[in-house]
Order: C-alpha cells, then sequence, then structure tokens
C-alpha cells in the first residue's frame, strides 16, 4: 500500500465508497506524498506527542501521524468520511487514535500538545482563533496562501489584519513551503502554504525556554483581543470612528455617552492614535489604547 502513489490509495478509497468530495466542507484532499511527508517531518513527532488534527478526510496524514506520535486526536465533520477513516484504521489496526465525529468548532478539544492539519479552509478564521484558546508547543498548518500571508501581515500593509495582531503577541507564524493547486483532488481554485506556529508562552520551561517570551499577560491579552476585535471591523477608518461603530464590543455605554468619554481625553497620544486609521496602529499600540481606554469606558 505504501509504495503506491498517495493519488491512486485516494482515489481508490473514494471509488471504492463512491464519494462524490464536498467543496462546502473544504474537501481537497492532498495526494502528494512529498508534501504529506515533509508536513509530517515539520512537526518532529515523537512518542511523547499528543497530535490534534482538524479534518483527518480518509486519513492521509493521520495514518502516518499515529505511526509516529503517542496518540492522535482526529476531529472529521462528515460522518461519511468519519466511517470510511474509522474502518481504515481498524484495517490497519491502529489503535492509537481517538476519533471524534464532530464540527470542530464546537468541541473542546481534549489534552494535546501538538496540532498538525490540513485546515478545511472555510473555517481557517474560527479555528486558528479557536487554537489560541489553547496552551500547545507547536502546529504546523496548511491554509490558503493568502490567507497564510495575511497572518504575517505587517502594520500599514494590506494584509494587516485582527489575526496577525492577534497573533503577533501569541505565536511566532513561520511559512514553511507552498503547496500547489495540482497537490490535490479536486484541484482547488488557489494554491496554499504551510506554516508553523511556535506559541509565546513565559510559562513554558526545560526543552522549550528557548522560546520567545511573551510580554503580554493574559489579562491585557483579554482586553486587547476585545479592542482589536472592535477595531478591525472597521480597518479602514480612524480608530475614533471604528470604536464608536463596534462600541458593543468594548463597552456597556450608550452611543452619546461612549462619545462623550471619547471626547473628554486629553491626553495627546491617546488622542493622536484614534485619529489614526486602523490599519496603522501597531499591535503594541493597540495594546496601549487598550489598557488607557478600558477604565475611561466602562
Ligand atoms: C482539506 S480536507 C483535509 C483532508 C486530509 N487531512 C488531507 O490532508 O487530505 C479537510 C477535511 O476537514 C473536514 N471538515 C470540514 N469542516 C470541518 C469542521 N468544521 N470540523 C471538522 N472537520 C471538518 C472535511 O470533511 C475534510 O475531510
Amino acid at each position: 500500500m505504501d509504495k503506491q502513489s498517495l493519488a491512486k490509495t485516494t482515489k481508490d478509497i473514494l471509488n471504492k465508497y463512491n464519494i462524490k468530495l464536498n467543496k462546502n466542507l473544504g474537501q481537497n484532499y492532498l495526494i502528494d506524498r512529498n508534501k504529506r511527508d515533509q508536513i509530517i517531518d515539520f512537526g518532529n513527532i515523537t512518542k511523547e506527542d499528543i497530535v490534534l488534527e482538524i479534518g483527518p478526510g480518509i486519513g492521509t496524514l493521520t495514518c502516518e501521524l499515529a505511526s509516529k506520535a503517542k496518540k492522535v486526536i482526529a476531529i472529521e465533520q462528515d460522518p461519511t468520511i468519519f466511517d470510511i477513516l474509522k474502518e481504515r484504521l481498524e484495517n490497519e489496526n491502529i489503535t492509537n487514535v481517538e476519533l471524534i465525529n464532530d464540527d470542530a468548532l464546537n468541541v473542546d478539544f481534549p489534552e494535546f500538545n501538538k496540532i498538525i492539519s490540513n485546515l478545511p479552509y472555510q473555517i481557517s478564521s474560527p479555528i486558528t482563533f479557536k487554537f489560541l484558546e489553547y496552551d500547545f508547543d507547536t502546529a504546523i498548518l496548511m491554509y490558503q496562501k493568502e490567507f497564510a500571508n495575511r497572518m504575517k501581515g505587517k502594520v500599514g500593509t494590506k494584509d494587516y489584519s485582527r489575526l496577525s495582531a492577534m497573533l503577533y503577541f501569541k505565536c511566532e507564524v513561520e511559512l514553511l513551503t507552498n503547496v500547489s493547486a495540482e497537490s490535490f483532488i479536486p484541484k482547488p481554485k488557489v494554491d496554499s502554504t504551510v506554516i508553523k506556529l511556535s506559541p509565546k508562552i513565559p510559562e513554558f520551561k526545560g526543552e522549550l525556554s528557548n522560546l520567545a517570551i511573551s510580554e503580554i499577560n493574559e489579562d491585557d491579552f483579554r482586553l486587547y483581543s476585545k479592542f482589536t476585535k472592535a477595531l478591525f471591523q472597521h480597518k479602514n477608518k480612524k480608530a475614533r470612528n471604528a470604536l464608536i461603530d463596534s462600541r458593543h464590543e468594548v463597552s456597556s455605554l450608550d452611543k452619546k455617552e461612549f462619545k462623550n468619554k471619547l471626547n473628554s481625553i486629553t491626553s495627546t497620544k491617546i488622542n493622536d492614535l484614534l485619529s489614526e486609521r486602523v490599519l496603522k496602529i501597531s499591535p503594541e499600540n493597540i495594546l496601549f489604547l487598550s489598557k488607557q481606554l478600558d477604565p475611561i469606558l466602562n
């Protein structure tokens, strides 16, 4: 089985069960063996690792991950694909995979320390924000190429986004390799990029202590998240107007009170930042604004 091409293995499984892949679930299956092996290698998996995989499909990554890790937790939403994978794991005597048939956005993840996934692209944004709620050592993730670029978007550029601002304090983001549309069936309209996330978490000790230390504590990050969400709903507006329009994200004041509070601010630095367009405000300055404004607006 391992010697034949990944394209043939994949097509044989899909034909055997007469599966028509569903675009709405992001079902583009990887058929490039070299890229699959690269993704697995990027994970540096050992027998200590518990790997979370979102969207295992028919098991292209799952079976390889299982042979290297202590355990794999694989969450697949499509019940038909889930049954096929369950049968495949049984046939191949793979016993260290916990398969969950659910929407990954709706389940609490069991304990894990690495994430390795060729993600369903229609949930790229919410699943990435969900990953940030968990502690993990490394994530190797495949996204649509443009989305991956936005994860690294620098202030003032078109790629600067809520996502890049949120990742800025939480993770190092490395673009590892591009994957062309030809590497999947059916062939998608977009190219893909594999990235690595390495969290900046001060608690990491021992082997992981070489990771960069985050300069933001959890309370500050919660505030920062709220303001980032509010601001980036209107990233081309001036911060003052963006906040007024999204005030429900950061305050319970009504519009008039909210505007009055903003107008009562005398600090030049705060007023200068409020007059700046959102996409020009650096993460450090968003953090500064959120810490200064929260007590005023609440
Ligand atoms: C891009 S395919 C990847 C399949 C396989 N890992 C591969 O590399 O070929 C994404 C998979 O995610 C599943 N999926 C889509 N939305 C999901 C969700 N919300 N939760 C869990 N799985 C989902 C799809 O059914 C599909 O099998």
